[in-house]
């Protein structure tokens, strides 16, 4: 927690300050909520707040500094009434106790930006070069430092301290969070922002230090969870743009410990399907029986929607932790009907439950990665280098024997309870083709048949998907399903295809990314001087959305708990990545519409500008695609 006049390492003593506050103020016992905070973790006074919503988005009251010290903010609760307080004298509280959220961050000065990054050189067409050179401009709108003057002495905020600079998400979203950092500086060291990713990196690294691990996002809320864990795989990429292995060396005991807290912390022992053994694998697990205080109305009310069973009340809200661990909150891959009505598709979640692919395809890569990096930085470490690769191995296997499906050649997800796969489709199910690399794909398992098979549903969907890939094909009404399309979730595609030899696949979802981005910024107002005007009746000047709709060529995404946001972190990140990979071939975007209207472009024929497999296997010829599955409203 960020706290004026407080150090990191005197967290600890006001934690315990807090506590005591908590016993003496709060009725309720502790319970295992994120943090000890009564403020922003759990107690009456979070309760109070956030079911009074004061606000139409309960992320804003924990995102809110105190304006006085957290005693005196307790006893004032408490001089209103406290858990009996009026909605009135609440939101009066809050006022005069709360400052504006977000103002204990300040802009930083890009001066290492490059204007005109070698990326733009990779861009052919001239629109969508400009529109990169745009887009590089936004760095400083989302790089941000803590400004601790605004804080008045004793005064706290939800913020986990940073002592360098970080890049945001944008919107909602004003902290540092773990996985879309990944997405973003694939743009960053594109947009020659090296000394400012390395900072980012070693914010996260610090967190690592001090919690363990990395929190799901810089603030206090966060911290009973992580995310998909991808610091390593952020050095990785690092090292391969400045080649430094001072700083690989630096990053990796910090890179072994947030390992060894995934392994000792996150795996879990099934047998196999065919009981001739057992694997270790890991999942998504959040250990807490309170509400995501930043999403503590959506929880409190689906668990006492659910069931009046506090026990089962405690499952959900573990359940919803852990959903929102995996980033993909929410999704039908977490719940046990996905074809139940959208008003109760989340009384079946049961996230703990799912063993999910993308977890381990990650912590594979991770675990080769580290191996690597023990040989770059050339020191007796333990675990050595041998001990990754074995562990790597083990796991494969394991993936193999539990996720892989053979006759589709995709792998799917592990349910715990049901004892079998499931069955839902999703860019997970392609993502050990980027983790598993082109040798290891063609080579192993079925004597190289997955290249008939694996990507040709990818396809056929793809050719009925104008704005891109679906999270999954139910249209659930949650964020993380149809038809949502997630910059993270198309990058990893775009990676399994080149990885596997799958060029023009790679370079459709390319064309297919570049122009939903692109059109969503064009149709709300995006312009470019001289080459392309702003249309009529647009008043904003061009937003970058954190997801798109599928269905539509420049759409935004929606559904799930928040309305969505713009900024955007990954988006631009992955905007970046994709144009210098494949610029040189992307047809001019074509925005239905306005005058970038259909007939401008010509079906994309791309090739990846580099980084591709040589050969591309014919597909099969398609049939019809997967149905949508329609989760119904009742
Ligand atoms: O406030 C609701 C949830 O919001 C976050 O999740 C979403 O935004 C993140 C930032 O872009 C992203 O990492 C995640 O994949 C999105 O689903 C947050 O991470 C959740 O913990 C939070 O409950």
């Amino acid at each position: 927690m960020l706290i004026k006049g407080y150090g990191v390492r005197r967290l600890a003593v006001v934690a315990t300050n807090l506590v005591t506050a908590a016993t003496v103020f709060s009725t309720l016992a502790l319970a295992k909520g994120a943090c000890d905070s009564p403020i922003y973790c759990q107690g009456d006074l979070l309760h109070a707040v956030q079911m009074a919503k004061l606000f139409p988005d309960d992320k804003t009251f924990v995102d809110k500094p105190t304006l006085k010290p957290p005693t005196q903010v307790l006893a004032n609760f408490a001089q209103i009434g406290g858990a009996n307080a009026s909605r009135d004298d609440l939101a009066k509280f809050v006022g005069e106790n709360f400052g504006q959220e977000g103002s204990e961050l300040k802009p930083v000065d890009l001066t290492e930006l490059d204007a005109n990054p070698p990326f733009l050189n990779n861009v052919s067409n001239p629109i969508l070069r400009a529109f990169g050179q745009t887009v590089n401009g936004y760095w400083s709108t989302l790089i941000r430092e803590q400004d601790y003057s605004v804080l008045c002495d004793g005064c706290v905020s939800s913020m986990l301290s940073l002592k360098y600079h970080f890049v945001v998400p944008g919107g909602r979203f004003r902290e540092t969070y773990y996985w879309d950092t990944y997405f973003t500086i694939e743009g960053m060291l594109r947009s020659g922002l090296k000394d400012m990713t390395r900072s980012n990196i070693r914010d996260l690294l610090a967190l690592v230090d001090f919690h363990g691990f990395v929190p799901n996002g810089a603030r206090v809320y966060y911290l009973d969870r992580s995310q998909p864990p991808m610091l390593t795989l952020m050095v990785k990429l690092y090292y391969e743009h400045t080649g430094d292995a001072a700083f690989v060396a630096e990053a990796l005991p910090l890179l072994q410990k947030e390992h060894a807290y995934w392994q000792a912390n996150h795996s879990v022992n099934v047998t196999k399907p065919d009981d001739s053994g057992i694997v270790q694998l890991s999942r998504y697990i959040v250990d807490t029986d309170q509400p995501r205080p930043e999403s503590y109305t959506t929880d409190y009310d689906l668990a006492h929607n659910a069931t009046t069973d506090p026990a089962a009340q405690a499952g959900i809200y573990a359940d919803m932790a852990t959903g929102a661990e995996s980033g993909w909150d929410y999704s039908t891959r977490w719940v046990k009907n996905p074809s139940a009505p959208i008003d109760r598709l989340l009384y079946g979640i049961r996230t703990r439950q799912v063993i999910p692919v993308e977890l381990n395809a990650i912590l594979y890569q991770v675990e080769n990665t580290l191996a690597d990096f023990v040989t770059i930085a050339n020191c007796s470490s333990s675990p050595t280098a041998t001990d990754y690769k074995e562990l790597a191995q083990a796991r494969r296997n394991a993936m193999y024997a539990m996720f892989y499906d053979q006759p589709s050649g995709l792998f799917f997800d592990y349910f715990l309870d049901e004892r079998q796969r499931s069955t839902i489709l999703s860019p997970a199910a392609l993502w050990p083709y980027w983790s598993f690399g082109p040798e290891e794909t063609s080579a192993s398992h079925d004597g190289g048949s997955w290249a008939k098979t694996a990507f040709s549903p990818v396809s056929r969907i793809l050719g009925k998907s104008p704005g891109g890939f679906p999270a999954t094909l139910y249209n659930s009404g949650q964020q993380w399903d149809y038809p949502s399309v997630w910059p993270p979730l198309q990058y990893v595609l775009m990676q399994a295809a080149l990885t596997t030899g799958h060029a023009d696949l790679a370079a459709q979802l390319a064309q297919k990314f570049v122009e939903s981005v692109f059109c969503a910024w064009y149709n709300t107002g995006g312009s470019i001087p001289g080459m392309l005007e702003k249309l009529p009746n647009t008043t904003d000047s061009g937003h970058m959305f954190e997801k798109f709709d599928s269905t539509q060529i420049g759409k935004e995404g929606g559904g799930g708990e928040y309305t969505v946001q713009a900024g955007f972190g990954w988006t631009n990140g992955v905007l970046i990545w994709t144009l210098d990979m494949f610029g040189k071939s992307l047809a001019p975007p074509a925005c239905p519409g306005t005058p970038l209207g259909a007939g401008v472009a010509t079906t994309a024929s791309a090739t990846p500008n580099s980084g591709s497999s040589t050969s591309t296997p014919p597909l099969p010829s398609s049939s019809s695609p997967p149905a949508i599955m329609t989760t119904s409203a009742s």
